[in-house]
């Protein structure tokens, strides 16, 4: 049984793939004070959210059962990615359910800002029968600058094209053919700044967004420009805008997010050329039902083991790519975990290389499943695909990824070099079809195994009776050997047993295996 915690208001019809399922409960508790909700985190696998619930490290470690946080929404400033990627929690978000809504709420604020709709409305029904002060301003042929062409970004700009109005916008991302395929002119900032009668934001809050609007930005803007934000308070710095009305060079703003929700008194509020809505971009029936179903969806996949795309703390893995790279992920999961085993001191660098038909593919995701099979070993199950690339790094462990053109013959290999201060060992596996995952190269010696749960790897001189030995005392002590694979680098030289066996060896087999003659190391190496 799964327990799940929605901690803010979420349409029920949305959540109904969990609420009906008889196999999770679900505790809908929208009235939790942080206190509260540290106190109770810790018995929930998964967490709901929308932007209310500030789900912080101090909560994401309280969440001893954590594994996934959904966000019914697409920001996730609420949420501090960090602290859950540490921690190995998966966070997803639903970022196509309320583009539409926050897109048409946008417009909805253009337009209102155009006509002081929220102003004349105020007047009318307190008695007044004011036609003169709410002259407005058409958008028929006014220039429309739009910041960040995303999702909601594009919908905006479609709903501007059909008011006749010009549109120029700036993205990172966006390409002279994007901008053409969508109708819009492609320009910098300082052309947006220059040219614009009105603009939107619609960005994500980040470092580099931070406060992107600030009093700089509003003196390179036409007198008389008009903003909306509909997309996350601290895009535009809130005193600068302010001071921006009070100079005369914005005539108007509409404000649905802040920088402090509820935006307790703040002077922007004072100012009669500002309208504001309380963040209810996506507020709509339909935006709510959409974005709920969809991180229902989501949980479910990842409480059930299944796969899904729209985690934000981890490479989104697209559905084809995934079903190509699934049968690798056991294999590159089992040569990680043998890696680490057949190195004595603590591993400073390791390789991956991929060849063959693997390199027909994006491999972020193999390779964080070869580090988790790497880590899990010493650190356990609070690795995984999520954080196993920070916890590399946590414990100094550079990690790259080679590809190469020389697959031994075989269609694929992974190959996994691991290096420590003395030693480099090195280990490659292939998906043979029809057989699964084989181990077929350790160092230099060619062998073929499969990476079954318990190994015996042993290094030894090549003399005669050997096999012979080891198999003995193996059986003198009843451990039944299900495969043994042997390679030599030269006659009479240094060689090498790989032994699969039924259950882990006695340690009094293990002192008399090491007391053998020409015996030079054995290893046990054991596979979850
Ligand atoms: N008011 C609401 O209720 C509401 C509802 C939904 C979304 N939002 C917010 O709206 C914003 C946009 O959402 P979306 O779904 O369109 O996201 P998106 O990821 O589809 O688009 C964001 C775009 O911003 C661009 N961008 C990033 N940094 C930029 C920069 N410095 N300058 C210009 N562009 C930059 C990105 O390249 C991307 O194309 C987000 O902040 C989201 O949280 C608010
Ligand atoms: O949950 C909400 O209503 C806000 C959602 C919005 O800010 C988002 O980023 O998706």
């Amino acid at each position: 049984m799964h327990n799940i915690l929605v901690s803010d208001p979420i349409s029920a019809e949305g959540i109904a793939a969990l609420t009906n399922r008889t196999d999770l409960s679900v505790d809908v508790q929208t009235n939790l004070s942080p206190a509260d909700l540290l106190g109770v985190i810790g018995k929930y696998d998964a967490l709901i959210v929308r932007s209310q619930t500030k789900v912080t490290k101090e909560i994401i470690e309280a969440g001893s059962q954590l594994k996934v946080i959904g966000r019914a929404g697409v920001g996730v400033d609420n949420i501090d990615l960090d602290a859950a990627t540490e921690k190995g929690i998966i966070v997803v978000n639903a970022p196509d359910g309320n583009t539409m809504s926050t897109a048409e709420h946008t417009f909805a604020m253009l337009m209102s800002l155009s006509r002081h709709i929220p102003q004349a409305y105020k007047s009318t029904v307190e008695g007044n029968w004011d036609r003169k002060s709410f002259k407005g301003v058409e958008l028929n042929r006014k220039t429309l600058g739009i910041v960040g062409m995303g999702r909601i970004g594009t919908e905006v700009s479609k709903r501007a094209k059909a008011f006749n109005m010009d549109i120029i916008s700036y993205d990172p991302f966006l390409t002279e053919e994007r901008a053409e395929k969508i109708g819009v002119r492609k320009g910098s900032l300082q052309d947006i700044y220059k040219e614009a009668d009105y603009i939107t934001v619609h960005t994500p809050l980040t470092k580099e967004t931070h406060h992107l609007i600030d009093l700089e930005a509003f003196q390179q803007m036409k007198q008389g420009v008009r903003l909306i934000n509909c997309a996350r308070g601290g895009i535009i710095d809130e005193d600068a805008l302010v001071e921006a009305i009070d100079r005369g060079i914005v005539a108007g703003a509409a404000i649905d997010v802040f920088e402090q929700e509820p935006p307790e008194r703040h002077p922007l509020l004072k100012r009669s050329q500002v309208i504001a809505t309380p963040h209810l971009g996506a507020s709509t029936e339909e935006a709510q039902t959409y974005v709920a179903k969809d991180v229902s969806e989501e949980i479910l996949h990842i409480l059930n083991n299944e796969s899904f795309k729209n985690a934000v703390n981890m490479p989104q893995v697209p559905a084809d790519v995934r079903k190509a790279l699934e049968p690798y992920y056991l294999l590159g999961e089992k040569i990680g975990e043998m890696a680490i085993q057949l190195i004595q001191e603590p591993p400073h660098k390791v390789t991956l290389t991929y060849a063959g038909e693997l390199t027909d593919y994006e491999t972020e995701s193999l390779t964080r499943t070869i580090l988790k099979g790497l880590l899990r070993y010493h650190l356990g199950s609070k690795v995984n695909v999520v954080n196993a690339t920070y916890m590399a790094k946590s414990y100094d462990l550079s990690y790259s990824v080679e590809y190469s053109s020389s697959s031994l013959d075989f269609t694929n290999l992974i190959s996994v070099r691991i290096e420590t201060k003395n030693e480099t060992r090195t280990l490659s596996g292939t998906l043979l079809s029809g057989y699964g995952p084989r181990i077929i190269k350790i160092d230099d010696y060619s062998i073929d195994v499969a990476p079954t749960d318990h190994l015996l790897y042993i290094q030894h001189l090549d003399t005669k009776g050997m096999i012979g030995h080891v198999g003995t005392a193996l059986g003198e002590q009843d451990i039944n050997i299900a495969t043994m694979q042997v390679g030599r680098k030269d006659r009479g030289g240094d060689a090498i047993m790989m032994i699969t066996v039924d259950k882990p060896l006695p340690k009094q087999v293990r002192d008399q295996l090491e007391a053998m003659e020409h015996i030079r190391s054995i290893k046990e190496i054991q596979l979850s």
